[in-house]
């Protein structure tokens, strides 16, 4: 299978470049990164994405448009995007397209532990830890972990988590994720790391990740090139891909 990388000069775009040159059955045809013409991917059948939540979009549209499917790890994917991208693949029902904040195996698996804990807890709160390059805040990980604890929760009728602050310097608490507080470090030496804080009486559970080098992400990525040709439309997330089901 021919595959091209976009954002191929940058951290998880080399990683993905060997990921991809060391698979059985995979073929490298494209190293594509910013200002680079992207007719040089025509050939490829699966292009990785791993750019700039800015720049990613475009770089599907283009992909759809010439009938070359995608598996996307680049991060700011809203619900609003996702709607847009759904419409571009209705043009091009042969196409598929899987998007997943996390490839790593752990990082899939701790979202679904926190996914099935969150009702079980009065407090919640997520803390993502990454090295100081990264451009968006907080992580797509995080936003992704968030956002299905508190459909988990808003499914079982929990209500909000108490929170008595009525002093506060702006940011103290976090982002707001669909009233989860997410809060957000950057430090040297760090990858990409993740705990989900669970309180109730007594009591406090801690689920956490840590990705030590990109090579975590990288059979999640490989899998999923071998598997989107087989997925027409939009895949979210690689749990049905790793035989997790949702
Ligand atoms: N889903 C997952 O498992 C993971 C997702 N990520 C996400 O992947 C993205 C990239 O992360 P990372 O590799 O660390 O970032 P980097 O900044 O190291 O790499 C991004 C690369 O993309 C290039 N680029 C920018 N725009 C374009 C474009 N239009 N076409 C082609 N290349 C382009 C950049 O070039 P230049 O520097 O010249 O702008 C750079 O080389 C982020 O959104 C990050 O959050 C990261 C790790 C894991
Ligand atoms: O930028 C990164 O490094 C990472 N980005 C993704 C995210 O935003 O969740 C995945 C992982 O956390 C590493």
């Amino acid at each position: 299978m021919k595959v091209a990388v976009f954002g191929a000069g940058g951290r998880m775009g080399r990683a993905s470049c060997d990921a991809v040159e060391a698979a059985d059955g995979l073929e490298l045809v494209a190293r594509i990164d910013a200002g680079d013409d992207r007719e040089a991917a025509a050939a490829a059948q699966v292009v990785i994405d791993f750019t700039h939540p800015d720049a990613v979009m475009d770089n599907l549209a283009w992909c759809i448009d010439r009938g070359i499917s995608a598996v996307v790890g680049t991060t700011g994917f809203t619900p609003e995007r996702l709607d847009r991208l759904r419409g571009l693949l209705a043009d091009r029902p042969e196409v598929g397209v899987v998007i997943a904040a996390n490839f790593s195996v752990g990082a899939v698996l701790l979202m679904r532990f926190a996914e099935q804990a969150a009702r079980f807890y009065e407090s919640v709160e997520v803390i993502e830890l990454h090295h100081p390059d990264k451009a968006d805040a907080p992580s797509g990980t995080a936003i992704s972990t968030a956002r299905r604890i508190a459909a988990a929760r808003a499914e079982a009728g929990v209500p909000a988590p108490p929170d008595a602050t009525v002093h506060e310097l702006p940011g103290a608490r976090g982002a707001d994720v669909d009233g989860v507080r997410v809060h957000g470090v950057r430090l040297r030496g760090l990858v990409a790391h993740e705990e989900v804080l669970f309180g109730d009486p007594g009591e406090t559970l801690t689920l956490r990740h840590d990705s030590f080098d990109r090579s975590s992400f990288m059979p999640g990525v490989i899998a999923a090139v071998r598997a989107v040709p087989d997925r027409p439309g939009l895949t979210v997330g690689i749990d049905d891909i790793l035989g997790l089901g949702r």
